[in-house]
């Protein structure tokens, strides 16, 4: 993984495997058997509408979100005891017998031709399904080599999930074959029909499956006990960790909910609309296509824009495409948004699961149980909620009308609250705090990273003062290793002969001390964010002006234990002020006086603190979340001038990191013999070991 987040794309993953013959044969396998899935639920459901036409748009809404409940409720219920079942059978009978099964029943609906037996069926069919996923899921890994084992995962997904889009366009074309055939009453039997031969085509290619592993499934943990582990073992806001997990959960919520939603009530409300089981099938084909481009997109656009920030805007843009759906009542336009709202759902999904890490199976598994159970909620919610709001007509200025119906208003009320999540989620994840999001996103179109426009101050004085010695600050959070390091670099700057002043902020003066036991006692309570910010300032005002720039005049290297940008990152991003107010600010303070060079030492703030032996001061007993923003700010800081900025993994140890240094201070400091200056060669003898 990059450190923006880009992994390598799954369709490049899964090349390569489609030549093993085994695994080429189960993923044909699985994509039938996954096409005759959601073709069911698309079938299942509109005969369901089908056969309640007659009732009002409310009673037709409860039948067919019962339907859609009866093949998710299994999913999240009864996947571990399914699982259990699946260990003692053997697979190849099973997959077959499971496929032969579902064939039955979906041949059976129309012939039966009752709500009753459609609902059965519809549970039936998501039972079956329940013991066909344990039985491929642990075969595609055992048919390819070891190393390919994520890649056969990956395959087997986009096989399983890569179906839906291409089952919703199908289901339109034999809707609208149907309907101009039989007409409306008829409308649902060719698809169950043509589902059932699916489901037939499965059982055959399994039939035909040669290296098939012996022995039964695999165990499937239950979605609702791996959403509830993922949240308690998530890292909290702001805590250290590949991402925030629950930030990412809110996220994955919110998309879930609303796809949910969508297809809850697509099929009353196409039929509110003027569309019939082809303006159904639009618009699940519309928002299925949309999450597969989506997921696809979301790796390969923006690479410089931060994935948590991606990802937060991407619920943002759902949350709006659903306030759209809800209120135009124009189906064409309901399918476009819709097909909008799962490209946006698509890379918020893909974004998250970037986010979560290396650990991308246990993420997996958590966002994706997330994800169902959010989507049995919307199920089961929202078609109520439109029943209950029921069809209204309001007037409005003049002679308009506007007809709102249930589905419509119930849609609304999600799209409101997944903006909501979708706000909390950008806010909780948001790894640039003080980036302002334009300039950030138009530069990441242009494939640049946005870097704070440097204080007009910052040039004044500089070059005059960097004519003679050389400043170097140390950055980072707490217990990074700053002083240690500092301490270690001036000696050995010292043992090659230059004139070192070490110092640090804040406290480097007499005025500085005082100030430091001001801002650091923990019992100076209810001292504003902002004279905080200028205590620290004035403190580096003194400092500048009474040891750094002496310093620097006489030609020595100053090297100070932070320095600006510990204002910047603790100021700016920690207290969430202004970043370019405090920028201005200090570059005023000090005379726009920079660093020559800037190490980062980079820790996450829960080691940092643990290394710390003496009592937490003021700062120090900020929350998680502080130091983590602090951090961020950091990282931002550092990525936004590169060439001033060395950045080093503070895990590693005290030797190395200093040898690190070392090595980049070297490049600095002015050449062995500087050309025709005897009193710079005075000044900086030569370095030549470490
Ligand atoms: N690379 C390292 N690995 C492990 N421990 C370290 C490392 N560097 C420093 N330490 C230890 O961590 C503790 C904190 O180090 P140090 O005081 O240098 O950090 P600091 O960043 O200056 O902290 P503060 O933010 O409080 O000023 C010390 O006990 C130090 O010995
Ligand atoms: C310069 C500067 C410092 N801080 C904070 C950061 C630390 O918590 C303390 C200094 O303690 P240390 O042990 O000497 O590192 O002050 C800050 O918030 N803003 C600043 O500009």
């Amino acid at each position: 993984m990059t450190r923006t987040g880009a992994v390598q794309p799954p369709v490049a993953a899964a090349q390569g495997l489609s030549s093993i013959k085994p695994f080429r044969r189960l993923l044909i396998a699985v994509s039938l058997s996954s096409l005759g899935h959601w073709l069911s639920v698309l079938a299942l459901t509109a005969m369901a509408g089908a056969l309640t036409r007659d009732k009002d748009v409310q009673g037709q809404a409860q039948i067919i979100a019962t339907v859609l409940l009866a093949m998710v409720v299994p999913a999240v219920i009864f996947a571990p005891l399914a699982g259990a079942l699946a260990i003692r059978l053997d697979r190849r009978t099973t997959m077959i017998a499971a496929d032969v099964v579902r064939f039955a029943l979906l041949v059976s609906v129309p012939l039966i031709d009752s709500v009753a037996w459609t609902l059965a069926a519809a549970l039936l069919v998501a039972c079956v399904t329940l013991l066909w996923i344990p039985m491929v899921s642990g075969s595609g890994p055992e048919l390819v080599p070891e190393d390919r084992h994520d890649d056969a995962r990956r395959a087997g997904r986009m096989a399983a999930y890569g179906t839906a889009p291409v089952a919703a366009g199908l289901f339109s074309v034999l809707a609208l074959i149907a309907g101009s055939v039989w007409g409306a009453a008829d409308r649902a039997d060719l698809a169950l029909y043509l589902t059932a031969v699916v489901f037939l085509a499965s059982a055959a290619a399994v039939s035909a499956l040669s290296g098939m592993p012996a022995g039964g499934g695999v165990s499937v943990p239950s979605p609702l006990r791996l959403a509830f582990q993922g949240l308690r073992s998530a890292p909290a806001e702001g805590e250290a960790g590949p991402a925030p997990l629950r930030g990412l959960a809110l996220g994955v919520v919110g998309v879930a909910l609303s796809c949910g939603a969508v297809i809850s009530v697509a099929k009353v409300y196409a039929r509110e609309l003027g569309g019939g089981d082809a303006g159904y099938g639009a618009i699940a084909t519309a928002l299925s296509l949309g999450l597969a481009f989506g997921i696809f997109l979301a790796p390969r656009i923006l690479g410089p824009f931060s994935r948590r920030r991606l990802l937060g805007l991407a619920v943002v843009a759902v949350a709006l495409d659903l306030l759209l759906i809800s209120l135009v009542q124009n189906l064409v336009v309901v399918v476009f948004t819709a097909g909008f709202l799962g490209v946006a759902a698509g890379v918020a999904y893909a974004a998250g699961t970037i986010l979560a890490g290396d650990d991308q199976e246990r993420a997996f598994g958590y966002l994706s149980s997330v994800a169902l159970i959010s989507v049995l909620a919307a199920v089961a919610v929202v078609p109520p909620v439109a029943g209950v709001v029921g069809d209204h007509r309001i007037k409005l200025l003049g002679d308009g009308v506007y007809d709102l119906t249930g589905a419509g208003a119930a849609l609304f009320i999600v799209a409101v609250l997944v903006l909501l999540s979708g706000l909390i989620a950008y806010r909780r994840l948001d790894d640039r705090r003080g980036i302002p999001l334009l300039p950030d996103l138009a530069a990441a179109l242009r494939g640049e990273t946005y870097t704070l426009p440097a204080p007009e101050t910052q040039t004044v004085a500089t070059p005059a003062v960097r004519d003679r010695g050389i400043f170097i600050a140390f950055e980072g959070g707490e217990g990074a290793g700053k002083t240690t390091q500092a301490r270690l670099v001036s000696i050995w700057l010292r043992d090659h002969g230059f004139e070192v002043v070490s110092t640090r902020e804040p406290g480097a003066t007499k005025t500085g001390m005082r100030l430091r036991a001001l801002l650091l006692d923990k019992e100076t309570t209810g001292l504003s964010d902002r004279a905080e910010t200028l205590l620290y300032a004035a403190d580096r005002a003194d400092h500048v002006a009474n040891v750094i720039r002496p310093a620097m005049e006489r030609g020595a290297i100053v090297v100070s234990d932070r320095y600006i940008d510990s204002s910047l990152a603790y100021q700016g991003f920690g207290r969430q002020q202004r970043v370019d107010d405090i920028a201005r600010l200090n570059a005023w303070a000090t005379a726009g006086l920079i660093p020559d060079l800037t190490v980062l030492l980079e820790l996450p703030p829960e080691a940092g603190l643990g290394r710390l032996t003496s009592p937490a001061d003021r700062i120090e007993s900020e929350s998680q979340a502080f130091h983590e923003r602090v951090l961020g700010g950091f990282r931002a800081l550092a990525e936004a001038d590169p060439e001033r900025y060395l950045v080093i993994d503070a895990s590693r140890s005290q030797a190395e990191i200093s040898r690190l240094i070392q090595d980049r201070i070297r490049a600095i400091l002015p050449d062995p013999i500087p050309a025709g200056t005897e009193d710079i060669t005075s000044t900086f003898p030569a370095i030549t070991d470490a």
